[in-house]
């Protein structure tokens, strides 16, 4: 497998539009995209750009969302994991299975509109791992 770029660092928050503030006001961050409602994957969804990666800014969405767990340890949020980049993800996917780490389900459309899946943070030295499918448009 050819690891990739860092895409982005996941941060989870209980409240998107604080957080956008706070990257905004006190990060001198240019907050250019708007949040949208990723249901399939229970967030809401943000992205910060820097100049080297992005803020992928998450907030719960619906009852069944997979950081409610997160938040009810680190109510105020934190950094909840990090996404590389690979040419396939199928390859992938059949990397870090040999390596005999935790791939959490398939496969699945993202954030950005390709493939990712995640790796469990047990089997990544205590990193929760979202790895994804390079973007054919380079972004
Ligand atoms: C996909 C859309 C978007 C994108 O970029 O495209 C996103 O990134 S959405 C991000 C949100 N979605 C996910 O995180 C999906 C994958 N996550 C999961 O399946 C769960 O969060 C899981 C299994 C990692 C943890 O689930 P849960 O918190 O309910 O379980 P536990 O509390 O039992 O945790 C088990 C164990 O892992 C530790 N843990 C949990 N979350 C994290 C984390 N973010 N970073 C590091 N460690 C984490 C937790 O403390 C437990 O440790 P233990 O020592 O056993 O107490
Ligand atoms: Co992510």
């Amino acid at each position: 497998m050819k690891l990739g770029r860092l895409n982005h660092v996941g941060v989870a928050t209980p409240s998107i539009e604080a957080s956008i503030a706070f990257y905004r006001d006190t990060m001198g961050a240019e907050v250019i995209r708007a949040p949208f409602d990723l249901p399939a994957q229970g967030v809401k969804v943000c992205f910060i750009d820097t100049p080297n990666t992005q803020i992928e800014l998450i907030e719960p969405l619906g009852e069944s969302s997979p950081i409610h767990g997160f938040l009810a340890k680190n109510p105020a949020g934190g950094q909840h994991h990090l996404c590389y980049e690979v040419p396939d993800i199928h390859e992938a996917k059949a990397w870090f299975e040999a390596k005999g780490a935790r791939v959490l389900g398939e496969p699945r459309i993202g954030a950005h509109g390709t493939m990712i899946f995640f790796v469990h943070p047990r089997d990544m030295g205590g990193v929760l791992t979202e790895i994804m499918e390079t973007p054919k448009d380079g972004h």
